[in-house]
């Protein structure tokens, strides 16, 4: 029934605002109501995190930070009208009284509208204008799972079969040659047959567009300068069917680097620090570097909640140190990535900007921008020529 479904998200987020992580909270509702069928506990959760991804909105519509006053809020926001809802019987959540606020959308300012923190609205409206409240709505939405068929591995109609056969319903996306919409059953994605042969992996098409974007032909020598877990890596050496060399500041996150290529069919190669400059120079460096995250905020609905003005500044500082130490590995003529999946104006262009600035003989060459849709993430790469 509805509306106890909303009264179990209700006691979800009780405890969610107590402390409790998402993920642990939703688990204990889960044993402590184990008459709950599947649909009733897959609609809970999408109406927990529907109020987390716009807790602050909610919280400012609802009237406060507790379970009944987000819920409240999200009814307001999406309806059904909250009186249908809170008192209706059954299970339901307690009537609607005079304490409950009532609160309207256009009473909220606009930092409680964009459900970001009062520092980061003007932060945000620079950089994206008359976009900004639009873009910021966008990231209160739920966001499609995307994967990336492995070209090394096999063809997009047969990962589409394989997937099928697992039950993961798929859908190809018009302009994006290597990517798959996941239309039904994401969660069971990872226990997939093709999944588990690095057919497909777990990636956002802005991020899949980028890699096509790039300027690389057969037989390039190709370094990911900040390659964590290695999703760019591993989607590069598809494209090139030929080495990539990958480096990260923090070896720990290259961990799964080699297992991951393995299973994929692809050939990537892990570089300490010291053995970078060996290396060097090569045709192209990507930078894919640390951000705020801000493309994605959709997929991590608690980050922008928790950024704070030092975090943004320490951010721009090592992603000018990144640019720069990833310019000095780039062969005369050769190209660089500076790619980030945040679309604050502070962390793309004024990076590449005053890097060029230092850096006489670069020039830009094209690039990426992308603002969240329902298509992707947000995402900036500037792809710059070396002298
Ligand atoms: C956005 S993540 C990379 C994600 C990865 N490219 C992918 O597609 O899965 C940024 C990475 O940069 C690394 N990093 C941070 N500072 C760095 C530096 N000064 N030099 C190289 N890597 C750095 C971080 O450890 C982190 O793994």
């Amino acid at each position: 029934m509805p509306a106890a479904r909303y009264a179990a998200a209700i006691a979800v987020l009780d405890a969610i605002v107590a402390g409790e992580p998402a993920e642990r909270a939703l688990t204990n509702w889960g044993r402590s109501n184990r008459f709950a069928g599947s649909g009733d506990r897959a609609a809970v959760r999408d109406h927990v995190y529907d109020v987390l991804r716009a807790r602050r909105t909610l919280a400012a519509l609802g009237g406060g930070e507790t379970g009944r006053a987000l819920v409240l809020g999200l009814l307001r926001r999406d309806g059904p009208e909250p009186a249908t809802v809170f008192g209706s019987g059954g299970h339901a959540p307690a009537a609607l009284t005079a304490e409950d606020a009532t609160v309207a959308v256009q009473d909220l300012t606009p930092a409680q509208a964009a459900n970001l923190p009062d520092w980061l609205w003007p932060v945000w409206h620079a950089s994206l204008g008359t976009d900004a409240l639009a873009v910021a709505q966008v990231l209160q939405r739920r966001a499609d799972v995307f994967l990336r068929v492995n070209l090394s591995r096999g063809t997009v109609a047969g990962a589409q079969a394989s997937l099928g056969a697992d039950g993961v319903a798929t859908q190809p996306v018009g302009d994006v040659a290597t990517a798959l919409r996941v239309t039904e059953n994401p969660r069971r994605v990872a226990a997939s047959t093709a999944y588990r042969d690095g057919l497909v992996e777990v990636q956002d098409t802005a991020s899949q567009r980028m890699i096509a974007a790039l300027p690389v032909a057969p037989g390039d020598r190709v370094l990911d300068y900040c390659a964590g877990g290695g999703g760019k890596a591993l989607a590069l050496a598809d494209r090139l069917r030929g080495p990539v060399w990958a480096h990260d500041i923090d070896p720990r996150r290259m961990a799964d680097i080699v297992p991951r290529s393995a299973r994929a069919g692809v050939d990537v190669r892990k570089l300490t620090t010291a053995e970078v400059a060996r290396a060097a120079p090569f045709d192209l460096v990507v930078c894919d570097a640390p951000c705020s995250g801000s493309g994605t905020w959709r997929r991590t609905p608690d980050a922008k909640l928790r950024l704070t003005p030092d975090d943004l500044d320490r951010l721009t500082i090592t992603q000018a140190h990144v640019i720069a130490a990833g310019a000095a590995c780039v062969a005369p003529g050769g190209a660089l990535a500076y790619a980030t999946c945040s679309i604050l104006e502070a962390e793309n262009d004024a990076v590449v900007d005053a890097f060029l600035a230092g850096h006489p003989g670069w020039r830009r060459d094209g690039g990426l921008r992308l603002l969240p849709t329902p298509d992707h993430d947000g995402f900036f790469m500037a792809l710059l020529r070396a002298p």
